[in-house]
This record gives structure tokens, sequence and C-alpha cells, in this order.
């Protein structure tokens, strides 16, 4: 399989390249960075995007129109992105796309954890820590685990968690999303971490997940490569993938 990579010489990218060169059945032919023309990876059948949230949508308009599944771990989608990457493949049905906040099986699995636990639990808070090279806050991570746990409350019946705070230094309480606070910390020496911290009466529950070396990712990152082909259309996440969900 002829593989490429948009941000090859990033952190992501250049340990996807080193891995996809190791892979059995996979061959990289091409290494795209900034202002390298994409045409360079015209001739590959799946493209990996490790970029930046501002070239990402830009990427993948190209992998679509030019008939290219996509694997992405480009952080920064909300539901207009996704809505949109639908639009494009609406005329290229054939085309596969895989968009994955997280590739390790930790975080894949922090993420499952989180939402089976968030009913049994009036609060949750989410802290993500990260490199001080990170483009977007919150991370994707926490954005999708805060849409999980969201989901899982609601379906739940819980209602808001609670919170008297009156006065407050703007940010004190972290961003909010979907009504679930999350907080951001970039700090020298972290690569990426994660806690969910669960509280009801008497106890609390944390799950922590912590990547110290970006090598964690590279085996989600091939099993994508290798299904993107056989799932057309938009696959967000890769629990299907890992028969996970
Ligand atoms: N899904 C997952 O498991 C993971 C996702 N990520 C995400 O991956 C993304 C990249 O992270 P990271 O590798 O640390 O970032 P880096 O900044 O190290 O790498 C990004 C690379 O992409 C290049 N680039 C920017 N725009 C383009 C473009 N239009 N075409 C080609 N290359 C481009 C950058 O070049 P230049 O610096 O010159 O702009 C840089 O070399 C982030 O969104 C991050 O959140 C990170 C880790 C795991
Ligand atoms: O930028 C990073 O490093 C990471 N980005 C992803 C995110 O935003 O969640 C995945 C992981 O946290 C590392």
């Amino acid at each position: 399989m002829d593989v490429a990579v948009f941000g090859a010489n990033g952190r992501m990218g250049a340990e996807t390249c080193r891995a996809v060169r190791q892979a059995d059945g996979m061959n990289l032919i091409a290494g795209v960075d900034h202002g390298d023309p994409r045409d360079e990876a015209k001739n590959a059948e799946v493209i990996v995007d490790f970029t930046h949230p501002d070239a990402v949508m830009g990427n993948l308009q190209w992998c679509i129109e030019h008939g290219k599944h996509a694997v992405v771990g480009t952080t920064g989608f909300n539901q207009e992105r996704y809505d949109q990457i639908r639009a494009w493949l609406e005329a290229k049905p054939e085309v596969g796309v895989v968009i994955a906040a997280n590739f390790s099986i930790g975080a894949i699995l922090s993420m499952e954890l989180s939402k089976r636990a968030a009913r049994y639990y009036e609060s949750v808070e989410i802290i993500e820590m990260h490199h001080p090279h990170k483009a977007d806050a919150p991370s994707g991570t926490a954005t999708t685990t805060a849409h999980k746990i969201a989901e899982a409350r609601e379906e739940a019946g819980l209602g808001a968690v609670p919170d008297a705070t009156e006065h407050e230094v703007p940010g004190a309480r972290g961003a909010t999303i979907e009504g679930i606070h999350v907080h951001g910390v970039r700090m020298a020496g972290m690569v990426a971490h994660q806690q969910v911290m669960f509280g009801t009466a008497g106890e609390t529950l944390t799950l922590r997940h912590d990547s110290y070396d970006r090598a964690a990712y590279m085996p989600g990152v091939l099993t994508a490569v290798r299904e993107v082909s056989s799932h057309p259309g938009l696959t967000l996440g890769i629990e299907t993938l890992l028969d996970l969900a």
C-alpha cells in the first residue's frame, strides 16, 4: 500500500513516516510539509494528516477531490467541519476518511471508561496536560471525552454538574464543553496526559492516561491506514476499527 504523510516534518508526521517505512506491506511514497506541493502525494492510496487545525480542511478537500483515503490525527474539529467533510464525500462516496483525536489505545480506553462511569457520578471535570508547543486548547481528546460524557449523562437523565461559583476570575473554572468543565495545562517536559475526575457522595474516581512517547500512537495510526479503504464515508475515532464500540 502506497502511503503519503502531510505534516511529515512535524513531531507526529516524522514518527508516522518512520512507522510506515517499517510496516509490512506499506511504502512511504511522499512526505509533504508546509510549502510542498500536495501533488507529491498524488499516487498515494492513503494519506495521513498530522498538520495544523488551520491546514487540515484544505488538505482534506484535496484528498477527497483526488479520491484519496485519508487518516487524520490533526485536531481542531467541530460539527461544522464534520458536516463540510460529509458534504465533500457525497461527490466521492467510495472515499474513506478516518478522523481520530487520539490513536493511542490507553486514551481510547480512557474515553470508553469515562463514558461508562459518567452515569454514576454527579460531578465530573477534565484536566488535559500537554507540551507547550501545542496549537489548540482544549485538546481534541479532552473535547471528545467531554462530548462522550455529556451524552452519557443525558442518557442517564443527569442534570447540570453541581457548582455554586458566583464570583469568578474569567477562566478559573476552565472551558465548558456541553456543561463539562475542561482545564488545560501546557508544561515543558510533558507529552500528552489527561485526568478525568468523577465525584459523588464520599468518593471520587480519577481515570488518568499518560503518553510519554509518540510511538504510543503508531499502532492505531497503522490500523487506520490499513482499514480506511474498507470504511467509505466519515469515521470518527478508531473504536469501531478496533472492535471496541
Ligand atoms: N490524533 C492523535 O493521536 C494525535 C494528534 N495530534 C495532533 O496532530 C497535529 C500535529 O501535531 P504535532 O505533530 O505535534 O505538530 P507539529 O507542529 O510538530 O507538526 C505539524 C507539521 O505540519 C506542518 N504543516 C502545517 N501546515 C501544513 C500544510 N498545509 N501541509 C503540510 N504540512 C503542514 C508544520 O509545518 P510548520 O511548522 O512549518 O508550520 C509541521 O511540520 C495537532 O493537531 C495535534 O493536536 C498529536 C498527537 C497525537
Ligand atoms: O498535540 C498533541 O500532542 C496531542 N494532540 C491530540 C489532542 O489534541 O488530543 C492527541 C494527544 O493528546 C496529543
